[in-house]
């Protein structure tokens, strides 16, 4: 268990208050200015990744007091339960170990008393004799054809993790082609299913708890046109196989015990692509390739418990997250990757960090009187330039950004990268170091415009500047480097959790919606009017009825 410790209540949190309100004096420019240093001093390479974090509105003393504000939550202590196997996800009396789903060290990890990693091993050895077997061609369909395609039917975190890591490592895909189908909406099978032919499909149901209505939903309508055409149930079993936590509900659906890969209580949903869940993965990518996702994810495990504060880079991150949230009121965060590969990795994240730490409530029960988790979001460079990125260099809103891109491109067609990666350094420079209005006029002037002809149109040329960023170039997108990517941004979630002094391993408010929504649904089978419900709800539902007819 996690002690609960009020950051508000920290001498750190007041001592930044303070200090925050100094350096809203300051810009980023000034201090680019007073120090050469700078970019030496905050950026830190870990393998192939660079993390430059100088043109954040941050000195020494912004560092130290952050830093001060991890010690005082008990930030350490923390790090050493999680990874030490303690029910550190209280509400739901779990331990939190997607890193012993990586732990390629194979030390011992303990979930009472017993030692998960034999377990751990002997799935990831079940999963890498099954993606032989595919990749092969020796595991075959019912008329005896070698899978082609597999369709992965989750939702959230049995869906995102798959989707992201899938995409952003396109080029290594092999002879499989993955497929996901997450929404309820009858659309997404629908028009999944019109790629694929049952002869060499696998489906793939993946389902923590095998109850989520969007996935049995779905499910349910591919085993239907499975037998549609195969005919016989006897043929489910060489083309469906389930990724949970629970056998029981697995077998009652009608999967071969045999095929299902299994995960544990103790990893959360949007934590498991390191799991079983992964599984599409492997099959898209190949088990080795897998392996090396694992891998990477491994070593930012050992750095986030081994590096000082200083050094640890999603201790940074976390930390930089807090001084603009807390202390400036920013309140979202955008993702930028200049990868297009990369497309879905801000929707991740989405899930990675507004599911986690999204709450109000403190570890002690109590409505917590600061901010907690950020608003996620972003799209990939160039494209988000040409749409929203207006709104960061000149909107009333402060949001800190990412830039993420690799300095090798899978695809080095003509003179797109450079271009590409030219856009990247430029947006962190215009964003940090704005463009004055003297520097307006001068241009005004070089295109031999009069001041006073221009003088109206200068306001809107200006650029403030003093807008942060993080820039995280990496040197090309594989399948380690985007373990270690995850990782971090795992670990940043997990770092500012326990400092805002909440469980970010639960996710109890998606269970409200869920709940009203099984009880309107038996409301839906005839065509009475309903009044049970609000007026709102009510109005909605029985126009809804009026119209379906
Ligand atoms: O994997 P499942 O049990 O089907 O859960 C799928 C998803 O639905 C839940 O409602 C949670 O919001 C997610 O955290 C979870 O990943």
């Amino acid at each position: 268990m996690l002690k609960s410790i009020n950051p508000s209540q920290t001498q750190a949190w007041s001592e930044l208050g303070e200090h925050a309100g100094a350096m809203k004096e300051t810009s980023i420019k000034a201090l680019f200015g007073e120090d050469n240093e700078r970019f030496n001093k905050y950026s830190l390479q870990f393998e192939d990744i660079l993390f430059d974090y100088s043109k954040n509105l941050i000195t020494d003393e912004t560092l130290t007091k952050l830093f001060a504000l991890a010690e005082q939550t008990e930030l350490k202590q923390a790090i050493a339960a999680m990874f030490g196997g303690e029910k550190i996800n209280a509400t739901e009396n779990r331990a939190v170990l997607h890193t012993a789903l990586r732990n390629r060290s194979n030390t011992e990890v303990v979930v009472d008393g017993e030692n998960v990693m034999p377990l751990v091993n002997a799935e990831l050895a079940k999963m890498k004799a099954f993606c032989e077997k595919v990749h092969s061609g020796s595991w075959t369909g019912y008329t005896g054809k070698a899978i082609t395609d597999v369709v992965n039917i989750g939702i959230g975190g049995s869906d995102l993790g798959p989707v992201m890591v899938t995409e952003s490592l396109k080029p290594y895909w092999k002879n499989v082609t993955p497929h996901f189908v997450s929404n309820v909406d009858g659309t997404h099978i629908v028009e999944i299913l019109k790629k694929v032919d049952p002869e060499t499909t696998l489906f793939l149901i993946a389902s923590k708890t095998f109850t989520t209505q969007e996935t049995m939903t779905n499910a349910h309508s591919a085993r239907d046109w499975f037998l549609n055409a195969a005919g016989d149930e006897a043929h489910v079993a060489k083309h469906f196989a389930a990724l949970s936590t629970n056998k029981d509900s697995v077998v009652a659906f009608g999967i071969d015990a045999a095929n299902m890969f299994e995960f544990w209580d103790w990893v959360g949903g949007r934590y498991s692509l390191w799991s079983a869940i992964g599984l599409s993965i492997a099959l898209t990518i190949g088990y080795d390739n897998f392996e090396a996702i694992l891998q990477g994810a491994h070593e930012v495990d050992l750095h986030v418990q081994q590096a000082d504060f200083a050094e640890n880079i999603p201790v940074l991150m976390a930390l930089l997250g807090i001084w603009y949230g807390n202390f400036f009121d920013a309140d979202s965060e955008a993702i930028l990757p200049y990868d297009q590969y990369m497309h879905r990795f801000a929707a991740y994240f989405q899930q990675g960090n507004m599911e986690s730490n999204g709450k109000y409530v403190s570890r002690s029960g109590e409505a917590v009187d600061y901010q907690t988790g950020p608003i996620i979001w972003g799209e990939p460079g160039t494209n988000g330039q040409h749409a929203f990125y207006q709104l960061i260099h000149q909107g009333t809103k402060l949001i800190p950004c990412d830039f993420l891109a690799p300095a090798v491109s899978h695809n080095p067609t003509g003179d797109h990268h450079p271009k590409l990666l030219a856009n990247f350094f430029a947006q962190t420079e215009a964003l940090a170091f704005g463009k004055t209005k003297q520097q307006v006029e001068a241009e005004f002037a070089a295109a031999g415009k009069s001041a006073a002809d221009v003088a109206e149109l200068v306001p809107h040329k200006v650029f403030e500047g003093n807008r942060p960023t993080n820039s995280i170039l990496f040197k090309q997108m594989t399948p380690a480097t985007l373990g270690r990517l995850i990782a971090l941004y795992e670990h940043k979630i997990f770092v500012q959790g326990v400092i805002w002094n909440i469980y970010s391993f639960d996710q109890w408010g998606v269970e409200l919606g869920k709940q009203l929504a099984s009880q309107i649904l038996p409301e839906l089978d005839d065509d009475a009017d309903v009044s049970s419900h609000d007026s709102s709800t009510n109005g909605l539902i029985n126009t809804y009825k009026a119209w379906r007819k």
